[in-house]
């Protein structure tokens, strides 16, 4: 027969762990000793206590018993863990969050799962403020003095939250590295991103952009998904930029690599399992799509060993073939990284491309004008694939871009920092931010904050970002533009290193696609809702884009 004393000493137990699990687990990345040390104490614990009591006690172990003792077990160290974090005693108790973020983190997981973390976030901001609570452990800040004390020179480093994008036996790739470890690689990596680089890298662009212009005229006047066509541009730059490796998308129009399926559906995965750490720690353990993400990266990278160096592509720099560095970078990192390079360059630059057509073509008089731009820059009989010099003149068009940039970053959330082990906890924001604590700095939410931007900051106004026509367009109102909050490619040291090779890449594919073609919304195309069925999964995965081109006059 279970005894009614069973409850008693379990629950207290269970209790106490709860709180343990606060003080200790949820604070730090778990490492594989304390993930099973905690799975044992949580399967073992209520059979041994049960065992001690039946030696103490009259009371029998049965099959009722044993459940009763885990069901008490597992109920109060639930609640026990519940109580905690909606305590006045939980360090963030005074950062104001609604209910069920402050409880769990599955919440969040959900609606990182649905793709609707930007909307969640964004309400968020707008209901409680700058700082958000949105998880038991986890915040969300917008102001401008916590971008820089969070992502800048003495800010916060990379937490578990990028734990998510390595696997057990491989190196983090530069993205989720931290400490000396990523400036010594930072600065391997920074050689492939110098003026120099990037010149060695447009001959690549002119080349891709010009099939793109080749596949798109053979199919205008039909429909198209703009979305698809600029991803699979941006595909073929990065591998070929990368390991000097012809995908050739655009030419066949579609993606034989399974790539593009592969980055998809591994994000979603490694964006909604980030929120919580130890499902984090196992999901490492787990066969999952970086694995073959990873074999990709391999076999390229093996072909570009054997292929040697044609051109200074970015293997090139990052095994440093000019030998700059006392010691070679292990060739364990160069692949993690190779991957990373495509990922973080490819779907980033195609979706900003897309929400740059997409702002424009909504608004008819700013298309007009930046066709006349175009135009004027770039006449009949000159080339913006092969000559850049007039990028310089063209401020309407780059108004248009940081506009685009601004209102949808292709980075919507992101951008996780830890406050670290040790540190003694840092204040933020006016709050005193404990150890362990994750601090989420998210684009979209800082681009929309009207300390940031303002007025309109959800809406997409070009001219916000040329001084002498802001004051007419906003009617003397006064205007907000706090520059160091336009963080589409974050801020500090661990910033997108690719910033400037984006901006290169987008101004030629751009002004290119405006000077030789005219985009319409496909008739009965809901434009209007394009913006609202965004998936937010690490980077943003448009809906298609639809719209028919003809060549321009
Ligand atoms: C419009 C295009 C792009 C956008 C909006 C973008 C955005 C970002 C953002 C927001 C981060 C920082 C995340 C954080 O602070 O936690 C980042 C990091 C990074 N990006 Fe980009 N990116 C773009 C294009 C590129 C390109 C073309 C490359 C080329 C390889 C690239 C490579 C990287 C790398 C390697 C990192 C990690 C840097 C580090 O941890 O030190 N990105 N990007």
């Amino acid at each position: 027969m279970p005894s009614l004393l069973v409850p008693s000493p379990i629950a207290t137990t269970a209790m106490l762990l709860g709180v343990a699990n606060h003080l200790y687990l949820n604070k730090y990345e778990p490492v594989r000793t304390t993930v099973i040390r905690t799975a044992l104490v949580l399967l073992l614990e209520p059979a041994i206590q049960l065992f001690v009591l039946h030696r103490v006690t009259s009371i029998d172990i049965s099959t009722s018993s044993i459940m009763l003792a885990y069901l008490v077990f597992f109920s109060s160290l639930v609640t026990s863990i519940i109580l905690y974090r909606v305590s006045p005693f939980h360090p963030l108790a005074k950062v104001p969050g609604p209910m069920i973020f402050k409880i769990t983190k599955f919440w969040r997981m959900l609606i990182c799962w649905r793709g609707q973390q930007h909307f969640v976030l964004k309400d968020l901001h707008h209901q409680y403020g700058p700082i958000v609570r949105t998880g038991p452990n986890d915040i969300s800040i917008t102001d401008l003095a916590s971008v820089k004390a969070v992502l800048g020179t003495d800010g916060l480093p990379k937490g578990p939250a990028y734990l998510r994008l390595k696997t057990v036996g491989s190196p983090p790739a530069l993205i989720g590295a931290t400490g000396q470890d990523h400036t010594d690689r930072r600065r391997v990596w920074s050689r492939g991103f110098t003026s120099e680089s990037l010149r060695e890298y447009q001959p690549i662009i002119t080349t891709k952009g010009d099939e793109l212009s080749e596949s798109l005229s053979a199919r205008a006047g039909s429909e198209l998904d703009l979305t698809y066509w600029l991803n699979l541009f941006t595909f073929d730059f990065m591998s070929e930029m990368m390991f000097g490796y012809k995908t050739e998308m655009v030419k066949k129009g579609r993606d034989d690599t399974g790539l593009m399926g592969l980055i998809q559906t591994g994000a979603r995965f490694v964006e909604t399992i980030g929120h919580v750490t130890w499902l984090t720690y196992l999901s490492t353990y787990l066969p999952s799509s970086s694995k073959n993400l990873r074999e990709i990266g391999g076999s390229w990278g093996q072909r570009r060993v054997e292929m040697g160096s044609k051109t200074k592509d970015l293997w090139y720099h990052l095994t440093d073939e000019e030998g700059h560095e006392k010691v070679k970078p292990n060739p364990a990192y160069v692949r993690p990284d190779s991957v990373t390079a495509i990922i973080a360059g490819s779907d980033t630059t195609s979706t900003a491309m897309a929400n740059f057509f997409w702002c424009i073509m909504a608004h008819p008089k700013v298309y007009e004008r930046v066709c006349d731009e175009v135009s004027k820059e770039y006449p009949p009989g000159t080339d913006p694939l092969r000559d850049t010099s007039r990028h310089g003149n063209m401020t309407f068009m780059k108004a248009c871009l940081n506009e685009s940039l601004r209102v949808f970053p292709p980075v919507l959330t992101n951008c996780t920092r830890v406050v670290p082990k040790g540190s003694g906890g840092r204040v933020i924001s006016g709050h005193f931010i404990a150890e362990g604590t994750q601090v989420q700095i998210p684009p979209i939410g800082v681009h929309y904050n009207p300390e940031n931007f303002s007025p309109s900051p959800e809406s997409f106004i070009p001219e916000r970002w040329i001084p002498k026509e802001a004051d007419a367009v906003f009617k003397g109102q006064p205007v907000k533009m706090k520059m160091d909050a336009f963080v589409p490619f974050s801020y500090g040291p661990a910033n997108c290193i690719g910033k400037h090779l984006a901006i290169l890449e987008m101004m030629m594919v751009l002004t290119m696609l405006i000077q030789r073609f005219q985009f319409e919304f496909v008739p009965g195309f809901q434009w209007k809702e394009w913006p609202g069925r965004k998936v937010d999964a690490f980077a943003t995965r448009n809906a298609p884009l639809k719209v028919v081109i003809k060549p321009r006059a």
